[in-house]
């Protein structure tokens, strides 16, 4: 592959409402950049794009697409990388099976997924499924670590215009459960490998036998190795208990895991929990459903689908809805359509669910569509006390006030499939009970479990020159601003032992031992909200997973969203990676869209993602006139934020495609009144003129067709021909634009 086919910037095509927004903010950065000779093109990363270059055997020669997330993977290597990514769907089982249905019936013939893979076509199928389901995409580009926070205008906007906050009361009974034993937190051993080594993973069962989980796994020296397993036993009983102790409380049931991250794991932990909560009648119809193939890791969707397709299946609904009215309530992800936080894994994501709650004042949904005190159940014990500690700080302290807080900034280790987030491929579901060991090829064991049946164990590594660059990142950080940094580590977890092996020596080395905290994640959070809510700041300095959680907790507390968050990762070999925001591709937005043709999606953090592209552009290759308008983008988007020109939530009020309007004006007008390029500004006077001078037409034309219902002629898929119509409805715009 050579660069020069490449242009200048990357702009990702992903899913859902940020696809969408595409549709109408690239047409605006196609003209605006090409005025400057900078190349903007698009590479396809969505869901329904990795299916189908997944497949191309079964493809006509019209529908081939290339692998782009392939393509993506070698150049985010390159040092003259320059991507900015949009959040992309991270696919659930059902939500998989949605996207492969849909493509199917616009004529691709690609296979089904198969869930219990019997033939070699089906084995081959569910082969190349997995490597597209749940969070591939993220992990493959994110080859550096992370720089995420809430920009000074973000902040100052939310300081002049806070958002509405939920009350916390002393007394509200929504609480965080974890089991705190025979889980992953407390099951973890942790080594430093002193060489290169290359490790297998073996399970021996009670009769001797071996199999080999995995082997051939090359590790370079330095490398940080963790493994753990959680109990099912454990775990299942921890379902039991919680479900007993929320209907004591009088709460509702929620539970908050990630099993699109976590894609192995965290739906077999779903799994559980829909068992205990249905476990009657699992118990009583077992060999029913295991006729019917059915998995409860899937939910309560899938699973009443399958049960009314049984022949005895309205009776089993009968008894299941007799057991649930004596059940806790659960907590609704939409009441009133009966759907649970149960019913699909992917629907509640700890990162973006948790702080829903906490913004509330400790409240969720219902049943009954009402707000109610929550049982909070996120069974490892590893980031639990980051939650329950600002549970208790909140209801110790009342909710946080936007207008004074200050701000938490974040720097994650990331790079390289860093911690628990890089996992997946050595996390399993123990077939029998026994030893799992790993060994290294110079014959060291370094790990070794006694396990059970159905426990889930997994490995897990951080690599010493992503540990060492983030380090490094987070002492500059702390040099620029100046801010109190704290590293979320625990002395008395076995890999944060590890990582302070190489923290300490490092702050040493750099004369700042005595100003840098080390503080467990509970503390540490305590610390965080003591801080913001006298108005200052803090930096933490935290993993892979804790950079994930409070990326959106702090932010959707002080900002409303994380949406607006900016969000840079340096690149390891010197490339750059823009992604938007923190927040995720947010699918009540397309909802909301085809049924009503209002779009509320906020485009802030492609807006922040491309000024800082433009930088860098700027200042890798050396290219003023990208700086220049790196430096427009901000000042355009700064002014959109004053002049409140953000999209509004409802139906009739400005959407995403007016503030993609107010942000080419400000843009053109910023480029027509700077005066370090007279060319730029000349070629930019005229646009601003034009777009100032039509601005009541193209709001009308924005506005026009609302309340009406939107055909898009697919979800995962939709056509792009009907997205551009939809979002581009502005004749005089688009003519500004061409
Ligand atoms: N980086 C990535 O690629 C990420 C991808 N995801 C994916 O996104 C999907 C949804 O995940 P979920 O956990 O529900 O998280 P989302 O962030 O998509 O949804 C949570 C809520 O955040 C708000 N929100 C998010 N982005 C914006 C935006 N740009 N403008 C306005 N509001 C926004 C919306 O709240 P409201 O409308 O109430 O204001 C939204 O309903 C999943 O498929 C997940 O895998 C999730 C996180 C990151
Ligand atoms: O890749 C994913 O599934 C989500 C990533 C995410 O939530 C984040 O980085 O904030
Ligand atoms: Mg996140």
């Amino acid at each position: 592959m050579s660069d020069q086919t490449l242009p200048d910037i990357i702009y990702t095509k992903t899913d859902e409402a940020p696809q969408l927004a595409s549709a109408s903010l690239l047409p605006i950065l196609r003209k605006f950049l090409s005025a400057a000779d900078i190349s903007i093109g698009t590479k396809d990363i969505s869901l329904a794009g990795r299916i189908l270059a997944a497949f191309p055997e079964k493809l006509t020669e019209a529908q081939k697409i290339s692998d782009d997330l392939g393509l993506l993977g070698t150049v985010v290597k390159t040092a003259s990388a320059n991507v900015i990514k949009l959040p992309n769907i991270s696919a659930s089982v059902p939500q998989l099976v949605a996207a492969v249905k849909e493509l199917q019936e616009q004529g691709y013939d690609i296979p089904d997924y198969p869930e219990a893979p019997e033939s070699a076509d089906e084995i081959e199928a569910r082969k190349r499924y997995d490597a597209i389901k749940g969070s591939a995409v993220n992990p493959v580009l994110r080859e550096g670590n992370s720089d995420r926070r809430a920009p000074s205008s973000v902040k100052a906007y939310a300081k002049a215009n806070p958002h509405r906050m939920g009350k916390w009361s002393a007394d509200s009974k929504t609480r965080v459960s974890t089991m705190g034993a025979h889980d992953f937190r407390s099951n973890e051993t942790s080594v430093t490998l002193s060489d290169a080594q290359t490790l297998k993973i073996e399970l021996t069962d009670t009769n001797g036998a071996v199999t080999t989980l995995k082997d051939g796994i090359a590790m370079p020296a330095g490398t940080i190795v963790d493994a753990t397993f959680m109990s099912a036993k454990a775990l299942k009983e921890f379902f039991h208990e919680q479900i007993a102790r929320t209907l004591e409380d009088g709460t509702l049931f929620s539970l908050h895991m990630k099993a699109t991250m976590m894609k192995v794991s965290d739906p077999i932990i779903f799994g559980h929990a829909v068992v205990a909560y249905l476990q009657p009648i699992f118990d009583k119809y077992a060999d029913d459903f295991a006729g019917a193939g059915i998995s409860p890791n899937a939910g309560f969707g899938t699973l009443f689908d399958a049960i009314d397709a049984m022949p005895n299946g309205t009776a089993i609904r009968a008894e299941i809805d007799a057991l649930l009215a004596e059940r806790p309530p659960l907590y609704m992800v939409n009441s009133d359509r009966g759907i649970t936080n149960l019913h699909v894994p992917s629907d509640v994501i700890i990162d973006a669910s948790m702080p829903a709650v906490i913004r509330a004042g400790g409240k969720g949904w219902g049943p009954d569509g009402e707000e109610d005190d929550t049982n909070c159940v996120i069974p490892d014990s590893s980031y639990a006390p980051v939650y329950d500690a600002s549970v208790e700080f909140c209801k110790a302290n009342g909710a946080l006030d936007p207008v004074t807080a200050g701000t938490v900034q974040n720097v994650g280790l990331m790079a390289q499939k860093a911690e628990e987030y890089g996992s997946h491929p050595t996390t399993f579901e123990i077939p029998t009970a026994g030893t799992v060991r790993v060994i290294a090829d110079n014959g060291d064991v370094l790990h070794t479990h006694q396990v059970e049946a159905g426990d889930i164990w997994r490995m897990a590594s951080a690599r010493r020159a992503p540990i060492e660059n983030w380090i490094q990142l987070a002492l500059d950080r702390m040099a620029t601003t100046g801010y109190e940094t704290i590293f979320w580590l625990d002395r008395n977890r076995a890999h944060d032992a590890e990582l302070l092996k190489y923290v300490e020596p490092a702050l040493a080395k750099a004369g700042v031992a005595d100003k840098v905290k080390i503080m467990a994640p509970r503390d540490a959070t305590t610390r965080s909200f003591e801080v913001i809510y006298k108005g200052d700041n803090t930096i933490a300095v935290t993993g892979n997973v804790l950079r994930d959680y409070l990326t959106d907790l702090f932010p959707i507390l002080e900002v409303g969203t994380s949406a607006k968050m900016l969000s840079v990762v340096g690149l390891m070999n010197g490339g750059g990676l823009f992604e938007t925001g923190a927040g995720g591709s947010a699918p009540k937005h397309v909802e909301q869209l085809v049924q009503e043709n209002h779009l509320r999606w906020d485009s802030l953090g492609e807006f922040c993602a491309l000024g800082e592209s433009l930088r860098f552009l700027g200042t890798s290759q050396g290219k003023a006139a990208a700086q220049i308008m790196g430096d427009a983008v901000d000042t355009a988007t700064e002014k959109l934020l004053a002049e409140g020109h953000s999209p509004q939530r409802k139906v009739g009020q400005p959407d995403n495609r007016h503030s993609h309007y107010w942000f080419a004006r400000f843009w053109a007008e910023a480029l027509a009144a700077q005066t370090k390029d007279a060319t730029l500004a000349a070629t930019f006077a005229p646009l601003a003129e034009n777009l100032a001078a039509d601005e009541a037409a193209i709001l009308a034309e924005l506005s026009a067709g609302r309340s009406t219902a939107v055909d898009l002629s697919g979800y995962y898929n939709p056509s792009e021909q009907r997205a551009a119509e939809a979002m581009r409805p502005s004749a005089t715009l688009n003519a500004l634009i061409g």
